[in-house]
């Protein structure tokens, strides 16, 4: 960086909840302007009059979405929307000569038919999507570096994947036993008005959904399959928390040697992470909590083995909107721009 000019910067989407992190961290980073900020509803809006806390760091208006004006602004580009939108403008960011980070689930893909599956709707974008790359750092670090274009995970799928990840890397579990139970705060759902969503709704309350077809499933499996080395399923089951962020994934599956215990696997989990500023391996017996990584880029993991039935279960804790979202999609800026993977990103949560 030094001296040099900073990166020109677009978000769009920037009035909903991945959108206000992004201008939250990016206001921050060293190595950027924030440039310009899109929308649709929002459009012609003052960002200071959606988010009137931030008006001291920017006057932007959000404008609407014209991929030839953002490429003639940008040199890099975060694309904060719903599923099914950035599918739509990426190939002209692309062909403009921009960077690309997309927090949906539209490149996070590597078999266009799955994504279609799942999500629905048509794709004429196969040329740009297959080259795309899995923004999961811890795991695709030296892919992220060269890529132009990143799909960066969803919210359930990097807490459940730091989690597993060692364990499959390594053979350590039968890989089909994997279960993994995950709770999420509402923030998950995003800023659009939903019913389940009202406080009378989701205060006081819990309640698992999407139960054996949550779009998740197909992401995490894609990504266990690739660690594994064959094709993987999982059990995979969310719940909505009354808390506004936060994502805790519990994770259960049955070792391959029954002889291992905590002491050996978390010596295999900090040596797996050794070079990840943003995991953090919990001394045994400690298990995290979801307050510990809030508004940070943290992942907590905790780990622990039932000898009874030789199974591991492993613990771990995002911010949703940050490791989970929005920090994820920075951390990956930084290794495609050259900079250190920390730079601009919140080591320290707040807490309580
Ligand atoms: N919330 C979370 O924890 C996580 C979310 N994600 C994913 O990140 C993406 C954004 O999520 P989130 O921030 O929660 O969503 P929000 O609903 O909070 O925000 C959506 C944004 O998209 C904009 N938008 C909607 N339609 C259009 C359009 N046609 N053209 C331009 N802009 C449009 C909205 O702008 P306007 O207000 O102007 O209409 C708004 O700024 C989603 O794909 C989500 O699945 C990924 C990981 C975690
Ligand atoms: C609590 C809640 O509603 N969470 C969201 C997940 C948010 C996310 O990561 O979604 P994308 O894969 O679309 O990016 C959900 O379950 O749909």
């Amino acid at each position: 960086m030094g001296d040099s000019k900073p990166v020109s910067v677009g978000i769009v989407g920037a009035s909903g909840y991945g959108g206000v992190q992004l201008v939250r961290l990016l206001m921050d980073h060293p190595g950027v302007k924030v440039v310009y900020l899109g929308g649709d509803s929002s459009a012609g809006k003052p960002f200071s009059d959606i988010y009137p806390h931030l008006s001291h760091a920017t006057d932007l208006v959000i404008a609407p979405v014209d991929p030839e004006a953002i490429a003639a602004q940008c040199d890099v580009v975060f694309l904060s929307l719903p599923n099914g939108l950035a599918c739509e403008m990426t190939p002209t960011l692309i062909q403009r000569g921009c960077k690309v980070l997309d927090l949906s689930a539209d490149y996070r893909f590597s078999n266009l038919e799955t994504y279609k599956a799942w999500y629905g709707g048509d794709r004429t974008d196969g040329d740009v999507a297959a080259t795309a790359v899995y923004g999961l750092p811890e795991l695709y670090r030296d892919r992220i570096k060269d890529a132009k274009l990143v799909g960066c995970p969803g919210c359930y799928p990097t807490a459940s994947l730091l989690a597993l990840a060692p364990l499959l890397k390594q053979g350590m579990i039968i890989p089909e036993t994997a279960v993994i139970d995950a709770k999420s705060g509402t923030s998950g759902g995003g800023r659009q008005a939903k019913t389940n969503m009202l406080l009378a709704e989701a205060d006081s309350s819990i309640a698992a959904y999407g139960v054996t077809r949550h779009r998740h499933t197909p992401e995490i499996e894609q990504i266990c399959s690739d660690l594994a080395g064959h094709e993987v399923l999982v059990q995979f089951t969310p719940h909505l928390m009354p808390m506004v962020r936060g994502i805790l994934a519990t994770v259960y599956a049955t070792l391959r040697d029954p002889g291992l215990v905590r002491e050996d696997l978390a010596t295999i989990y900090k040596a797996f992470y050794r070079n990840c500023p943003w995991v953090t391996i919990l001394p045994n017996g400690i298990y995290p909590q979801t307050k510990w990584a809030c508004s940070s880029n943290m992942c907590y993991i905790g780990i622990e083995v039932d000898q009874r039935t030789d199974r591991v279960i492993v613990m771990s804790a995002i911010d949703n909107l940050i490791k989970g979202q929005a920090g994820q999609a920075v951390q990956c800026l930084n290794l495609m721009m050259g900079w250190d993977e920390t730079l601009g990103l919140p080591k320290l949560g707040f807490y309580p």
